[in-house]
């Protein structure tokens, strides 16, 4: 890389007043920008025309062709995609540094023809002291400069004197800090990437090594989804073949959070990330949107669940036959309940997987038929293998093997658990009465309305214990076959699109993932975490999350071995993130009120942005709720420009929903407290506060992450206004009557 200063230009001569040095270094940065963009312009078209050339040099087939074919093509093919990703704010730092060298950084590295570097990846290594370089450690820049711009044309720029011992003289400062401008912003229905803001301690989180385990914590709205998304595309850059090749699965609490994020990877030019929410890790499955409540949600969260679901698994089969009859060569052959249970036993010791023994199961059949024949037949007996095969072959006795052991499903496994009684034998000794027929109430509804995202969970584990039927073996297709008869796996370039084919030819039901981004962690259950293990068995992990904000209502040592299980014993990278960037001042001092009463001593994080805008609280009578929500929503709607997010305990979603039903629905979304972890918007209206909080023993932590969500107005409406912190009763809108 060779780092020969761009052009830069300080006329000594100029205007000097605060306007004239603004446009003046506007200008400078345009010429930059213009030269850039132009580079890019041809780089599109090389790029085209490199990548058929390439190609067609691969159809000579000779191993020099091939060496350039590798070079051309990779350039080419790379280049292309990441020239045709979104191009919004390609530029956006610059360092001046100590040794007179300048730098621009933006969201992809480009040359100029002569190889001059125009501006380098914010990614690369030469980049990280844009995010990392402070007054106090200036690590050789002398004065860092972001720049804003919207499509081809620079819109602002803001300077931060980093050296002002090495500062060169004529070196001009400008502009206001970006980032609080960047916060002010409107929020869209989609979170956005903070490439050109990131701050230093999340670029120490965002870089943290790629092997092991990073975790991250930190309060509301402290960036770390932020930072769990810019990660993957770190890591997608600096080891591309590792990470694309065996994939990187990004997974969130829920769909709506899934879509919310969707778009940041996409921005930042990687689309070889896998999204998924908790309740979207099998493919087979698609659970609705009903809720389990709180407690039973933990109870099927579980560790103890193991023990039910493997003696589900291994239990007899509903309705099978309880004795064979089989009329043969005239004789009848019969095994009664007992010895039918014998060769169930005996062809299931502890670990097998019932779908993998089913053979083992038939031999055992076969064995004590074959024991009892020469009584049954006497003198018509056959030789064994005559036996077996005509046996095999009779309609009676195949009908019966295929009831007495059928293959199983994790779907009907689990759905056999609707019945209480086989829920208290499978649960002896691990359950409590109630969690008992609670179990059972709710595995009766998922036959006929569908899996909860608990059950996800449970159905996975069924799975690995029920194991695959055995299939014929595909033939494994050579990753590194390029075309019919080029086949080479020393190139780059072949590595690289190999990478890329890989990610879209995974199966369905993919585990082997190089990296896992675990968001909103707190909230995984001990299941979740075995289901996420198995995912991960060679992977790295990056676990983002706040215990502050957790609806875990079982036990926590139960969540600390499942989930150290899944990450095994790789080594631990912490960070902790300190600022929330999200709420408004204002709005973050009524979520840290709720969480103070139940953690007075949780370090929580500063909130940098206060707007004078007090939190608006309104209590009504019960019969007004509706009427009250509505006009209220109506009002945050006019108020904001972006989203606005009406919040809801859990069993008022449909009704709440109903009450706002007509307004826009493209900036208002209506969701549970539940749902709302991890979503941002620029309003929000928390519908009767005190409900949420009393939804469940993590009530506090739910309602604090529901009066977190918002960036510029919060509206509470309680008929029931107990909840309310001491410090904002004086702030509360009495209101009786519209
Ligand atoms: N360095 C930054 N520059 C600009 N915006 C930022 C920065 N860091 C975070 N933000 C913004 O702050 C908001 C909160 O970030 P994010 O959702 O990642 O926080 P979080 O820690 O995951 O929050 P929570 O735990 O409440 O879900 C987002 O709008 C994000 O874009």
């Amino acid at each position: 890389m060779t780092d020969e200063p761009v052009d830069v230009d300080h006329r000594a001569d100029a205007d000097s007043s605060a306007d004239g040095v603004l446009a003046r270094e506007m200008a400078v940065e345009q010429r930059h920008l213009d030269r850039v963009y132009a580079r890019l312009a041809t780089l599109r078209i090389e790029a085209a025309a490199a990548e058929r050339a390439g190609y067609g040099i691969a159809r000579v087939g000779n191993f020099g062709a091939l060496v350039e074919r590798d070079a051309m093509v990779f350039h080419a093919a790379q280049r292309r995609h990441t020239l045709d990703a979104e191009h919004e704010g390609l530029v956006f730092g610059r360092l001046d540094r100590l040794d007179k060298q300048v730098h621009y950084v933006g969201r992809l590295g480009v040359r100029s023809e002569t190889s001059e570097l125009l501006v380098i990846d914010w990614r690369a290594p030469a980049a990280a002291a844009f995010y990392q370089a402070t007054p106090a450690d200036p690590q050789g820049v002398v004065r860092r400069r972001m720049i804003q711009s919207s499509g081809e044309t620079v819109t602002g720029i803001a300077d931060d004197l980093l050296d002002a011992t090495n500062a060169p003289d004529g070196m001009d400062l400008v502009g206001d800090g970006a980032l609080l401008a960047s916060l002010s912003r409107t929020t869209t229905r989609g979170m956005r990437d903070i490439v050109a803001t990131i701050q230093r301690e999340q670029d120490e989180a965002i870089r943290s090594p790629a092997s092991g385990v990073t975790i991250v914590a930190g309060g509301p709205g402290t960036g770390k989804t932020a930072v769990a998304l810019h990660r993957a595309a770190y890591l997608l850059y600096s080891d591309r073949n590792r990470f694309a090749g065996s994939g990187v699965l990004v997974v969130g609490p829920s769909p709506v959070f899934v879509e919310y994020i969707s778009a940041v990877l996409p921005s930042l030019g990687e689309d070889a990330a896998t999204l998924r929410s908790l309740g979207g890790l099998m493919a087979s499955v698609r659970p609705t949107r009903r809720v389990d409540p709180v407690a039973l949600s933990s109870v099927k969260g579980s560790l103890r669940m193991r023990t039910v679901l493997d003696r589900a698994a291994r239990g007899s089969v509903p309705g099978a036959p309880r004795e064979l009859r089989l009329l043969y060569r005239g004789g009848l052959l019969r095994l009664d309940h007992d010895e039918l249970e014998k060769a169930r036993r005996a062809a299931l010791p502890k670990g097998a997987r019932r779908n993998e023994v089913r053979r083992v199961g038939f031999d055992n059949i076969f064995a004590a038929l074959w024991r009892q024949a020469p009584a049954a037949l006497g003198g018509r007996l056959p030789k064994r293998a005559v036996f077996e095969e005509e046996l095999s072959e009779h309609a009676t006795f195949r009908d019966f093997l295929r009831a007495w052991w059928p293959r199983l499903t994790p779907l009907r496994v689990l759905s056999w658990l609707s019945d209480v009684e086989r829920v208290r034998r499978c649960g002896r000794g691990v359950l409590s009465d109630a969690e008992t027929k609670a179990l059972a109430g709710s595995f009766a509804e998922l036959l006929e309305v569908g899996p909860t995202v608990a059950d996800v969970a449970l159905l996975d584990e069924l799975d690995a214990m029920l194991g695959q039927p055995r299939r014929p073996r595909k033939v494994k297709r050579d990753a590194f076959q390029i075309a019919p008869g080029v086949s080479e796996v020393s190139t780059f370039a072949d590595r690289q699109r190999a990478a890329r084919e890989a990610s879209r030819q995974r199966p369905d039901d993919y585990r082997d993932y190089a990296h896992i981004v675990v968001d909103e962690a707190q909230d995984v259950s001990p299941m979740q975490w075995r289901m996420l293990g198995r995912r991960g068995k060679h992977a790295s992990w990056t676990i983002v999350g706040d215990p502050a904000q957790s609806a875990w209502t079982g036990d926590q040592a139960e969540v600390d071995q499942a989930r150290e299980a899944a990450l095994g014993a790789k080594r631990r990278n912490a960070y902790t993130l300190s600022t929330n960037y999200r709420n408004s001042a204002e709005i973050f001092a009524v979520a840290a009120g709720v969480i103070r009463r139940v953690a007075p001593e949780l370090p929580l994080p500063v909130a940098v942005r206060s707007t004078g805008v007090a939190p608006r609280h309104v209590v009504v009578a019960a019969g007004e709720l509706a009427a009250v929500v509505a006009a209220e929503a109506r009002a945050l709607l006019g108020e904001v420009d972006g989203t606005v997010g009406v919040i809801t305990a859990v069993e008022r979603r449909d009704e709440v929903a109903g009450w706002v039903a007509g307004l826009s629905a493209e900036r208002l979304q209506t969701v549970t407290s539940l749902e709302a972890k991890g979503m941002e918007y620029d309003a929000t209206l928390l519908v009767e506060p005190a409900q949420i909080l009393g939804e469940a023993s993590s009530g506090a932590r739910t309602l604090y992450v529901a009066l977190s969500r918002a960036t510029q107005r919060l509206t509470t409406v309680s008929v029931d206004a107990s909840w309310l912190p001491e410090d904002q009763v004086s702030l509360q809108h009495m209101r009786n009557s519209l």
